[in-house]
C-alpha cells in the first residue's frame, strides 16, 4: 500500500494500456494507480488515497476515458462531443463520496439507451467476475480463429463478397425476427451454405441475444470464426467475449472516443482477435483511419440513432475514402439492409469485399438456403 500511495504522487501518469496477459501484482498496482488519477488536481489529491483503497477493495480497473478525464480536467462527454460523438455516458458514481449529477437525465435515442443499459449490465457482471478472473478465463478459451483470413479466402474462392452471417433473434428496430430460434442449427446451416464467418448478438435486453449462444455455437463443432456483436464500452467485455470463444469483436465509433478505440483495438490485437470497427459517416471513418492497427472496418448502412437504412452510405464513403482504405490494406465490410442479390452486387461494386447480413437471413424459413438467394448462386466452401 505504501508504494501505491507513493506512486499515486508520481503524476501526471501518461496513458498506458492495461495489463494484457495476466493480472500480476505489479500490473494490478499500475491499473489501480491509474484508477486513482481522476478529476481536477485538487480533487485528485484529496481522493487519491480513497480511490486507491476503493479500487483495491473492488478490484476495479479504470478505462482510458477516465484517464483522459483526469488528464484534461474535462468530462468524458465533453471530450466525446468534440469528436462528434453524440452518445453521453451516464457518469455513475465511482466513489461513495461522489454524486451522479445527472440522475434525472433521459436517453435521447435508442443507442444512448442501449449504452446506458450496458453500463449497468457491465458493472453488475464485473462485480460478479472481476477483471483478473475474466482475463484468466480468456487464457483457457478455445484458440482464436483467423477472422480476416476466413473473409479473404472466401472472397477469393467465390468472387463475391465474403459473408458474415448473423444470428440475431430480435432487434429494437424490427422486433422479433425469428420465433423458431436455435443458434446452433442456424450456425450449422450458415456453415453448410458457404458463410465465411458468423456474427452472434450477445446483448440480452434489446436483441434477445446471449453469451451462451456464442459459447454453445463455438463448442458445437461449427468451425467458422465468430464475431461477438456487442456494445463494447469497457475492455472487460473484450476479455469476457474471448473467454466465451469469440474470435472478433465489434467496436462502434459512434460510441467510443478515440482513445478508447485505440486502446481497445490494441487489446483485441494483443489477444489475437480481430476488431471490426464500425462507422456510419465520414467523420467517424476519418477518426478510425487515423488509428494504428485497424484491419477491418464496417460501414453501417443503418444509422443507429434513427434506424434509417441506406445502402448509398457504403458507396458514398467508399467513393470518398476508398483510396485511403486500400492503401492501408484495410478490409471493408458492408453492413445492414442487404436483402437481395442486387443489394449485394451494389455494395460489391462500391468496393467492399465482405458483407454482414442479419435480418434477411433470420426472417427466411430456411436461413441456410437463403444465402444462395443473396448472391444469386450457391457459394463454394
Ligand atoms: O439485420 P441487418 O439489417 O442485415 O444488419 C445486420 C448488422 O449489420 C446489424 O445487426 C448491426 C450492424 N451494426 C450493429 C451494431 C449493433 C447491433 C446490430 C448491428
Amino acid at each position: 500500500m505504501e508504494s501505491l500511495l507513493a506512486a499515486a504522487h508520481l503524476q501526471p501518469v501518461a496513458f498506458s494500456p492495461a495489463p494484457l496477459s495476466s493480472s500480476t501484482s505489479s500490473s494490478r498496482s499500475s491499473s489501480v494507480v491509474r484508477g486513482a488519477c481522476r478529476g481536477s488536481h485538487a480533487v485528485r489529491c484529496a481522493y487519491a488515497k480513497d480511490a486507491i483503497l476503493y479500487a483495491l477493495e473492488h478490484d476495479e480497473m479504470f478505462n482510458s476515458d477516465e484517464v483522459i478525464q483526469w488528464e484534461s480536467g474535462k468530462n468524458i462527454n465533453t471530450i466525446a462531443a468534440a469528436q462528434g460523438i453524440s452518445i453521453r455516458r451516464r457518469c455513475r458514481p465511482r466513489y461513495p463520496s461522489e454524486g451522479t449529477g445527472d440522475d434525472k437525465a433521459v436517453p435521447r435515442h435508442i443507442l444512448e439507451q442501449i449504452v446506458w443499459d450496458k453500463e449497468v449490465e457491465v458493472s453488475q457482471r464485473k462485480a460478479k467476475k472481476p477483471l483478473r478472473d475474466v482475463m484468466e478465463s480468456s487464457e483457457h478459451a478455445p484458440p482464436v480463429r483467423d477472422f480476416i483470413g476466413a473473409l479473404t479466402t472466401a472472397y477469393v474462392r467465390n468472387s463475391v463478397p465474403a459473408l458474415i452471417a448473423e444470428i440475431k433473434k430480435a432487434s429494437p428496430s424490427r422486433g422479433v425476427l425469428r420465433e423458431n430460434f436455435n443458434p446452433v442449427e442456424i450456425a450449422q446451416a450458415y456453415e453448410e451454405n458457404g458463410a465465411a464467418c458468423i456474427s452472434i448478438l450477445t446483448d440480452e435486453r434489446h436483441f434477445q441475444g446471449s453469451y451462451e449462444h456464442l459459447e454453445t455455437v463455438r463448442n458445437s463443432g461449427v468451425k467458422l470464426p465468430i464475431l461477438c456483436k456487442e456494445f463494447i464500452i469497457d475492455s472487460w467485455q473484450i476479455y469476457y467475449a474471448r473467454s466465451k470463444g469469440a474470435d472478433a469483436i465489434l467496436l462502434i465509433a459512434a460510441v467510443l472516443p478515440d482513445l478508447d478505440l485505440k486502446y481497445m483495438v490494441r487489446v483485441c490485437n494483443n489477444l489475437g482477435m480481430t476488431a471490426l470497427v464500425e462507422v456510419h459517416d465520414e467523420r467517424e471513418l476519418d477518426r478510425v483511419l487515423k488509428i494504428d492497427g485497424v484491419k477491418l472496418i464496417g460501414i453501417n448502412n443503418r444509422n443507429l440513432e434513427t434506424f434509417v437504412v441506406d445502402t448509398l452510405n457504403t458507396r458514398m464513403l467508399m467513393e470518398k475514402r476508398g483510396d485511403d482504405i486500400r492503401e492501408k490494406g484495410i478490409l471493408v465490410v458492408g453492413e445492414s439492409g442487404l436483402f437481395t442479390a442486387e443489394d449485394v452486387a451494389y455494395v460489391h461494386r462500391a468496393g467492399v469485399s465482405s458483407i454482414l447480413v442479419g435480418e434477411s437471413l433470420m426472417k427466411a424459413e430456411d436461413p441456410g438456403r437463403a444465402i444462395a438467394g443473396l448472391f444469386g448462386k450457391e457459394l463454394l466452401h
